[in-house]
Parts: structure tokens; sequence; C-alpha cells
């Protein structure tokens, strides 16, 4: 029911994970400031990453950054919606100008688990299984261990990929725990993989809520349901991704840890074999100068010309 004067007006898009993150924040939203959750709408939006999921298209052959936003950030800018909510690790570093991650929820599981009906581990498939992902990341982190894998494009919503395992498309897949979890279907998870050898994707699993610049009320609004450390971790793995060139179309890795007051962040990029890669890490107190310091370290590793060797085209 749309209520003639809401409170807040949310835009997410409309996959199963993606509905269950708007309610979420509709429901914290509406206990934070003591307002009925029928005075939140949530505003539903086909994205261009939406449209293109019945091809067999990777994320980076789609044109990459913004593609699960935009549609939801002209919303936001045009004033037809309050907040954008979104999967903070499909929110391209370069926003639009006008609009900021204003405020994280805190992050759930960050981890990568493997998932398949036919055996227990990585290890344990046969010679040149099929690998189900269209994430070049996963990909690359899979063959690193496992060069004889056979990589098969796997889109659609999680539910589309568990039921493409059951029937057979491919031996193995990856999904973030993260997803799984919220969609309540964490025990799907065979294995829950070891963060180091299957590096996150930068900002996996934290919701992110987007509102515009200038509006201090949005920023309120939402302030309330800042997650401080999710906050500062996020703004680190995305400051290393900006200066990696924050498209999709490199495999990068990032994986934070507090020590105290003290922020740790590890990095990595890979070839998109997985045969080469490089790590950096660097810690402190200032998320954006961690970030940027662990992204040009990779980048002083890598050599200035790594994108156009490594990258997808
Ligand atoms: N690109 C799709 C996407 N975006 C965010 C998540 C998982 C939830 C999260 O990271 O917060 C997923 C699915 C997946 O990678 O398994």
């Amino acid at each position: 029911m749309q209520s003639p004067t809401p409170f807040a007006r949310i835009g997410t898009r409309g996959s199963p994970l993606a509905l269950k993150q708007a309610e979420l924040v509709r429901s914290r939203l509406s206990a934070a400031h003591g307002v009925d959750e029928a005075d939140i709408d949530i505003e539903v939006f086909s994205t261009g990453g939406d449209r293109s999921q019945k091809e067999n298209t990777t994320l980076s052959d789609i044109g990459g950054k913004g593609v699960f936003t935009r549609e939801i950030d002209d919303a936001l800018l045009s004033g037809r919606i309050d907040i954008g909510v979104h999967s903070s690790k499909d929110v391209a570093t370069a926003m639009p100008a006008g609009m900021q991650l204003a405020a994280f929820l805190e992050r759930e599981d960050v981890r990568d688990a493997f998932i398949s009906v036919t055996v227990k581990g990585i290890d344990n498939l046969p010679q040149g299984a099929r690998f189900g992902t269209s994430s070049i990341r996963r990909a690359a982190q899979a063959l690193r261990l496992r060069p004889d894998l056979q990589i098969v494009p796997f889109r659609g919503n999680v539910h589309t990929r568990l039921q493409k395992l059951l029937d057979g498309v491919a031996d193995a897949t990856l999904l973030a725990m993260a997803g799984l979890n919220r969609l309540g279907e964490g025990h799907r998870a065979t294995a829950v993989l070891e963060p180091h050898q299957f590096m996150p994707a930068p900002a996996q699993g934290a919701i992110g809520l987007a509102v515009r610049a200038d509006d201090s009320r949005l920023a309120d609004l939402v302030a309330k349901l800042d997650h401080g450390p999710t906050h500062a971790a996020i703004a680190a793995e995305r400051a290393m991704l900006a200066v990696l060139d924050g498209s999709c179309r490199t495999p990068v890795g990032a994986l934070t840890r507090w020590e105290g007051d003290r922020l740790y962040l590890e990095g990595e990029i890979l070839s998109l074999d997985g045969q080469s890669s490089f790590q950096a890490q660097d810690s402190g107190t200032d998320p954006e100068a961690i970030g940027a310091a662990v992204g040009q370290a990779l980048l002083d590793q890598a050599g200035t010309d790594w994108l156009a060797r490594w990258a997808a085209t």
C-alpha cells in the first residue's frame, strides 16, 4: 500500500535478495524513527544488470560501472525516491555527482561459499569439471587452485543459480554467504571458503544506503542506521578499488579486520587465469588512506600496464 505522504521512499532492485534487503532497511527505519512500516514505500526498479541476466554475458561485457544501480540513482537524483538500497559491492566507486553512500548496515558474513550437489570441496571436483560463475574474481580464484576447471557462465539471482546446480548445468559454484544467509539459504553452502584463499569482493556483505548529497534530512534519517565499523571497512575497501580503476573488469579481492581501533586491510589482484597475483596490506585509523595505500602498493607491484595485460576485454 502506498501511503499518500510517505515518511520515506526506498528504491531497490526486484530480486528476492534485493527485496529482502529493502525490507530489512524499512524495518530498521521504522524502529529507529518510531514510524509505521506502512508509511515507508518500497519502489522496485529493473536495472541494466537485471535485464541482461538471461544472456551469456559477464558483468564486464555489460559495461561494468553502475549497471546494477543507474536506474535507482536516477530516481534518487530526480527526487522520486529518498533512499537507494544496494549491495555495496554492486555500487561503482565513481558515483554520480550529487549522491553518496551515507550509511551501511552491520556487515553480514563477508566470505564466499562453495556449493555443489556432488562434491564436498573444490579439491574433490573431477578433472575438467564445470565451474559455474560469471564473476571474473571467483573464476580467477578457482583457476588458481584448479587450472583444469572449465568456467561456465552462471548468472541470475541466487535461487536461479542454486536451481542450475540441481539441474546439472555446472558441478559447483561460489556464492556470497551474505546473500544466502539473508535469504535463509545459508544451509545450502557445502563449505564456507577461507577468505585469504578466496578473498571476497570489496564491500561484499554490506548493505549500503544512498541518499542525495545535499539533503540533510535524509542524511540524518539514515545516520541512525549506520554501523560505524562496517562504514569504515567499506570506505577502506572502496578506496582501494578506486585506485585499481574501480571497474569489475579485473579480479580484485579485499579483506578487512579490526584489532582494537586499528583497521587492517589486505588486498589482492589476480590475472584472469589466476596464475599471477599480487597481495598488499596496510593498517591504520584513516580508512581512505589505508585503502589508497593498499591500492597503490598493488599497482606498484603489478606495473602500470597491468590493466592492459590482465583485464577482461
Ligand atoms: N553481484 C550479485 C550480488 N551482489 C551482492 C551479492 C551478495 C550479497 C552481498 O555481498 O551483500 C550478490 C550475489 C553473490 O555474489 O552471491
